[in-house]
């Protein structure tokens, strides 16, 4: 498929580039892994979901091979089942609850509108980040029967490439052993199927709600900027953009972009909280950018 990208606002490189890492590392000082008092991805510590939260890494890096991620890669990105608009997909969200996540418990829409409302806060001239935030989590809807209600371990959690060795910073790393791939050599190299900085985009990642979107979205031909598009696509590779694995394969492009991921993740991890957000008196503006971004109806 080939079509040329329009993009509207293009993050100025050298400008914002600076800038950004002032604010990212100002936020990582103030914040570190806590907010108001309250402690975020502690995938260790005694909570509730701490069990159900194992268990589900236990089946997705059980399940998650090179073979699996390339058939439902190519199933899905068929576009063949839905036509919605985004936001009805944002509705269609809300009955759904991440059994990986070990912070929320609130209705999906809920942390959609967090998100976007707090960076729109920070960043009021970034329209295009906005609504990155509003729709970044929207590939969700494949636990709905009529995307196959795929099981949660397909669908949430981190992501991390196939195709290559896994990384000991991924979650739960021990489970990655009953994980066919691991004995395949062709797979268990550093390197594995890739170049050297080949750019994320020619690597496979363990499949789940952020390649998906990021295929609605490519494929509807969105307007929205690279650094959305990537923010959208690797927003749970906390292996990269936490821990800095897996950068050997990155681009140039990439490094870029992974800028604009390291500015949104803080939003999308701390804005988990208890501030309700009223959502009729929102939803115009996130129509309106919606319209500025997508066509009226898109293919799932
Ligand atoms: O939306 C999901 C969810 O919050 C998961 O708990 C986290 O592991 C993923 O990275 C994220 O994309
Ligand atoms: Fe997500
Ligand atoms: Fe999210």
């Amino acid at each position: 498929m080939s079509f040329v990208l329009r993009l509207p606002i293009t993050p100025k490189k050298t400008s914002y580039a600076s800038k950004i890492a002032h604010l990212y590392f100002d936020e990582i000082t103030k914040f570190h892994g806590e907010s108001f008092g309250q402690t975020f991805r502690d995938y260790n510590g005694e909570s509730q979901r701490k069990a159900s939260v194992e268990e589900f890494y236990r089946l997705n890096h059980t399940h998650q091979t090179f073979d699996f991620v390339k058939r439902m890669r190519e199933e899905y990105g068929k576009l063949d089942r839905v036509e919605m608009s985004v936001w009805e997909c944002c509705e269609l969200l809300n009955e759904f609850v991440d059994e990986s996540d070990p912070d929320l418990d609130e209705p999906q829409i809920e942390h959609l509108l967090q998100t976007a409302e707090a960076i729109r806060k920070d960043y009021p001239d970034e329209d295009w980040l906005h609504l990155t935030g509003l729709i970044h989590d929207l590939g969700k809807v494949l636990l709905h029967p009529s995307f196959g209600q795929l099981p949660q371990w397909a669908v949430v959690g981190d992501t991390f490439p196939v195709g290559c060795a896994f990384d000991q910073s991924n979650v739960h790393y021990k489970y990655f052993k009953e994980n066919p791939d691991s004995a395949n050599p062709e797979y268990s190299t550093k390197l594995g199927v890739y170049a050297e900085g080949c750019g994320l985009n020619n690597v496979m990642m363990s499949w789940g709600h952020d390649d998906y979107m990021y295929l609605v979205a490519k494929k509807n031909k969105t307007t929205l900027p690279s650094a959305g598009l990537f923010i959208i696509r690797y927003h749970s590779f906390y292996p990269l953009h936490k821990s800095g694995a897996y950068s050997f394969l990155m681009n140039e492009e990439d490094k870029e972009n992974l800028k604009w991921l390291h500015v949104f993740n803080k939003y999308d991890l701390y804005s988990k909280s208890k501030v309700r957000i009223d959502v009729e008196s929102v939803k115009p503006y996130y129509l309106s950018l919606i319209e500025k971004y997508f066509p009226a109806k898109l293919k799932w």
